[in-house]
């Protein structure tokens, strides 16, 4: 493609080259190699792109574009400034991807807990509905039954644009991409198209990157400027700043609060829960598989958007009925001894208390909790969600989650420090392995063992290297021993 029919609806200056340099591909690594590639410098929280000029050039880069002044000594390279790389970035992407959000229906899901079990949950029902779908976020990037890895929850908008393409030629007709806070606000997903938006809660979670509550709300909310239909829980505090930033039309659910989409006559079993569902269409009785309080959010929120998808209420009530469970979210295991386990991936204050309130409805026994908090992350929630594991728990497992750069011992302490704020014993195990042992081995008849904080994830990320670590395989061969 011809870099000026890339430059389309974007205000640039041409420093040097010519505007009808072919560009093969749209790239802000210079490792990656390219023929004819348009290299984007971006200025980001650890290093600044325009120090890799020359390496992406070296790597067969031919356009540049850039915030700062360059001087590039190397011949028949074309440079163009603008204000923001990565405004443009987005912009260049749909431009040369022929902007593929517009061409399938997009939901995208917002909010601090619940969007990978949404994006799940609803893509199970659009797939009864025999729709090819796509799926964008934690676990998995997913197109049709062919699944591809992730590194981010929500990609940079020149991947992101480039996967929405591709989903495009293989006729997925339904994206549902979970929208993180950190993509809103480095806008990766501007310029798409949402057909729907979705947002869930907002609770305390990332404030190393947003600062404040105030800030992080503010940025969900952008969600709702960029979609056509917003579905909003009416029970989150922060349901007002997303309205009053929303230019969509707006549907709400909840169940203390009047909604559009209101859930009364709640059951919660460590089998699912039931609900009473009332709409302006009527009043529906639905069941689902999966237990939490959290689960009757995530379904009212699946049955607007599905509603809004066009799929038939009596569809969606059916299919609900046997929706499996997300991968290590709420994921359950039973030991010949007596003892439950959960492997759930709870990692802020607000998740790990509504995993463990749900354990306190229906345990027989005793609560034993093995968890611990990622480094490179917001340190404020450490204390809160030892805190949190105390107050419900019999017993706490302090343990290493993926410490990053960070000292585990230090991350330990931090946690360590809540925990102590509640009467509970207590152990530091910083050895994820063995904690996750030594709570097995101390588990009775009717315990249950909360395994929180990692869920699906099959890696260990350490200071040096990140190591195959999968909580529910260690779970599931500590059983196999039992019996
Ligand atoms: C805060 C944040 O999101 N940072 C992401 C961001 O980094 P950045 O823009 O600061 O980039 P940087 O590393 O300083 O580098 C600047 C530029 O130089 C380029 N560069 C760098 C080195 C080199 O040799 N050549 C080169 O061209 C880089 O590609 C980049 O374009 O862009 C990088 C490239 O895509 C990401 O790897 C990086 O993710 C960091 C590692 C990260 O951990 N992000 C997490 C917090 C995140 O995004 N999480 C959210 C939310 C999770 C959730 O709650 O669900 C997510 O969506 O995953
Ligand atoms: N609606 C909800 N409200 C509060 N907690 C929830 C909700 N849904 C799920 N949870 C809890 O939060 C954990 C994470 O859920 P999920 O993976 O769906 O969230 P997410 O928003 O995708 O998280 P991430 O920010 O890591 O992408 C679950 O394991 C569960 O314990
Ligand atoms: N999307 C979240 C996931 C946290 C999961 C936890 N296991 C950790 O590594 O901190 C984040 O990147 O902050
Ligand atoms: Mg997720």
């Amino acid at each position: 493609m011809k870099l000026i029919t890339l430059l389309k609806d974007i205000s640039y200056d041409l420093i040097m080259g010519q505007p009808n340099q072919e560009v093969d591909s749209i790239i802000y690594d210079s490792r990656i190699k390219t023929t004819n590639g348009l290299f984007i410098a971006i200025k980001g929280f650890s290093t600044d792109g325009h120090k890799y000029i020359d390496a992406a050039i070296e790597n067969g880069a031919k356009t540049i574009v850039v915030e700062d002044e360059v001087e590039i000594k190397k011949e028949g390279i074309t440079v163009i400034k603008v204000d923001n790389t990565r405004t443009v970035m987005a912009r260049l992407a749909v431009n040369f991807y022929d902007n593929p959000s517009k061409k399938l229906s997009l939901v995208g899901v917002t909010g601090t807990n619940g969007k990978t079990s949404i994006t799940f949950l609803l893509g199970q029902l659009l797939e009864a509905y025999n729709k090819k779908i796509g799926i964008i976020g934690t676990i998995e990037n997913r197109i049709g039954s062919t699944i591809l890895k992730s590194q981010h929850t929500t990609p940079e908008s020149a991947d992101l644009q480039k996967l929405l393409a591709t989903m495009v030629d293989e006729e997925v007709s339904h994206c549902l991409m979970e929208v993180s806070s950190h993509a809103l606000a480095l806008h990766r997903v501007d310029e798409c198209a949402f057909k729907v938006g979705m947002f869930t809660n907002l609770t305390q979670d990332h404030l190393d990157f947003h600062k404040t509550m105030d800030e992080y709300a503010k940025a969900k909310a952008l969600l709702f400027n960029r979609c056509e239909v917003g579905i909003l829980n009416e029970d989150s505090e922060y349901v007002q700043v997303m309205k009053e930033n929303a230019t969509c039309k707006v549907i709400t659910y909840g169940i203390d609060h009047p909604a559009d989409y209101r859930a009364s006559d709640i059951h919660i079993t460590a089998q699912g829960v039931t609900y009473t569902l009332t709409t302006d269409e009527g009043t529906f009785k639905v069941e689902i598989p999966i237990p939490g309080k959290f689960t009757v959010y995530n379904t009212l929120a699946v049955i607007c958007a599905a509603r809004q998808l066009g799929l038939s209420m009596d569809f969606i009530v059916e299919h609900l009925k046997g929706v499996k469970g997300v991968p290590g979210r709420v994921q359950s295991f039973t030991s010949p001894k007596g003892y439950s386990v959960l492997v759930d991936y709870a990692h802020t204050p607000d998740g790990l208390e509504n995993v463990l309130e749900t354990i306190k409805q229906f345990a027989k026994g005793r609560i034993i909790t093995v968890f611990g908090c990622g480094g490179d992350r917001d340190n404020t929630k450490r204390p809160l969600m030892g805190e949190v594991a105390a107050k419900y728990s019999d017993e706490v497992i302090i343990t290493s989650d993926n410490p990053r750069s960070e000292d585990p011992f230090a991350i330990l302490d931090q946690v360590e420090v809540g925990v102590k704020r509640h009467q509970v014993d207590y152990i530091k195990m910083e050895d994820r392995k063995e904690a996750i042992y030594h709570a097995l081995n101390r588990a009775g008849k009717d315990d249950v063992v909360l395994i929180a904080g990692k869920g699906h994830e099959n890696y260990q990320i350490l200071k040096e290297r990140i190591i195959h670590f999968d909580d529910s395989e260690i779970v599931r061969a500590f059983i196999q021993g039992e019996e």
